[in-house]
């Protein structure tokens, strides 16, 4: 079972076990379905009055007490979209479908609500059903991502970072500097969206040529069983091998009249045309560097014109894509400082691959406070920054490749 399993806590001890799940949401992608879900902590009546004073935190405010907020973590986990049974099983099991909310038309039915986006939410609807008893309450895919985008860069401080030679940085968002921005979703295939505020904004481009490009060229060319050993292939691969430089043509020189570095890429692929050589002579660790570089490269130029074509000097990029590859995002960072000269930046995002899931999770906060199963309405925090358990430095931290990295989310 392809699982990872990750959380962002309010303010509880790491280690502690599991309390009551409540709100659980889906995002069943192309090629992955990543799940979020709360779980509150056993000690979680917090008074208003003095939580207001110390802070805003995640959580929920719930109904029954004076103004409290709940405490607990919210989960993170993903599978495989062509293992949907494991992440069935895994919801069957962790009882986590019981936690979503009923609808007030239909009292009488009870019947169990889960917020839901992708376009597996249209594709599974009765596979849900049939297997879990609950239907799928379903939110618009781009409506998501940017719900998802907007709620961490509001909340959490250590979500937006750059990656410049090898230099992971986090970056502080000004709330009120946010907009614009384009959001650049990396799953398997890329949309980018121009993000002007909450709930507005316009889905200005896409491209086909994405993560799942990556990986069924990949799989095809390198015989790769796992996404993973396609990615550790790259690592140790040298593009250069197949790929053909502006050197390569220039006899080593570089093309300095229009910009161009005899090391830069002139032709991706481009010297198994004149090679001679058989897929088998090539070294199936740079046939996957080439991939990688091509691909990222070539998503990092489209985001950039897009950019361009509006203005926009941030772009954020997320989908599980990236997975906080150090070569994936320095070969997008590049792009982004070539093409820009330096005017526009590329931004990555630590939750990268749960926009959409996070953005349907939020959606939850639509619904009155009587829908709600548990009678909870989403509070969502002002400002927050992480704190992490102790041996994990945000700074050094791979979220996504990671069983069990644990955060704090605490008002700054
Ligand atoms: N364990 C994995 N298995 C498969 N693909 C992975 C894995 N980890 C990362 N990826 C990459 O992430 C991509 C999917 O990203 P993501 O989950 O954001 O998109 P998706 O929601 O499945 O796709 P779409 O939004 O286009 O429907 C894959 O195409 C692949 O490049
Ligand atoms: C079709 C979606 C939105 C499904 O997530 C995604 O895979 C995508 O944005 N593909 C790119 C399609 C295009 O704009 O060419």
């Amino acid at each position: 079972m392809d699982l990872r399993h990750n959380e962002i806590e309010g303010n509880s001890e790491p280690t502690q076990s599991l309390g009551q799940i409540s709100h659980l949401a889906l995002d069943i992608g192309g090629s992955l379905i990543k799940v979020v879900y709360f779980s509150i902590s056993r000690d979680n009546c917090i008074d208003r009055e003095q939580e207001s004073s110390a802070n805003d935190t995640l959580g929920f405010s719930n109904g029954n007490c004076k103004h409290p907020i709940l405490q607990g973590r919210l989960h993170f986990a993903k599978f495989e979209t062509s293992k949907i049974n494991d992440c069935l099983e895994f919801i069957s099991s962790k009882k986590l479908h019981l936690g979503g909310f009923q609808h007030h038309e239909n009292p009488g039915k009870n019947k169990n609500f889960i917020k839901a986006t992708g376009g597996g939410a249209y594709k599974f609807t009765e596979l849900f059903k049939e297997n879990l008893g609950i239907d799928l309450d379903k939110e618009d895919e781009m409506d998501c991502l940017v719900a998802g985008a907007n709620f961490l860069l509001k909340a959490v401080h250590h979500e937006a970072y750059t990656y410049i030679d090898g230099q992971k940085e986090f970056v502080q968002i000004d709330q009120n500097d946010l907009y614009p921005y384009l959001l650049v979703n990396i799953g398997s295939g890329v949309s980018m969206i121009k993000v002007d505020g909450d709930g507005k904004f316009e889905r200005v481009s896409g491209t086909n040529v994405g993560g799942g490009t990556f990986w069924g060229l990949g799989r095809l060319l390198t015989k790769c069983k796992s996404f993973d050993e396609l990615l550790e292939l790259s690592h140790q691969g040298n593009n250069r091998v197949i790929d053909m430089l502006v050197g390569d043509i220039y006899g080593g020189m570089d093309y300095s009249k229009i910009g161009l570095l005899s090391t830069t890429i002139a032709s991706s692929f481009g010297k198994a045309v004149s090679d001679n050589k058989e897929l088998e002579d090539y070294k199936p660790e740079d046939v996957a560097r080439s991939l990688l570089r091509m691909i990222s490269n070539n998503i990092g130029q489209i985001s950039y014109l897009n950019a361009l074509r509006f203005g926009l000097k941030r772009i954020f990029f997320g989908g599980f894509f990236i997975r906080g590859q150090p070569y994936t995002m320095d070969t997008i960072s590049v792009a982004v400082h070539f093409w820009s000269k330096g005017e526009a930046k590329a931004m990555f995002l630590q939750h990268e691959g749960f926009l959409g899931a996070l953005g349907a999770y939020v959606s939850y906060a639509k619904h009155s406070i009587d829908d709600l199963v548990c009678n909870q309405s989403m509070q969502l925090p002002v400002s927050a920054s992480y704190t992490a358990d102790p041996n994990y430095n945000p700074l050094n931290g791979d979220f996504n490749d990671n069983e069990s990295i644990q955060c704090s989310v605490y008002a700054a």
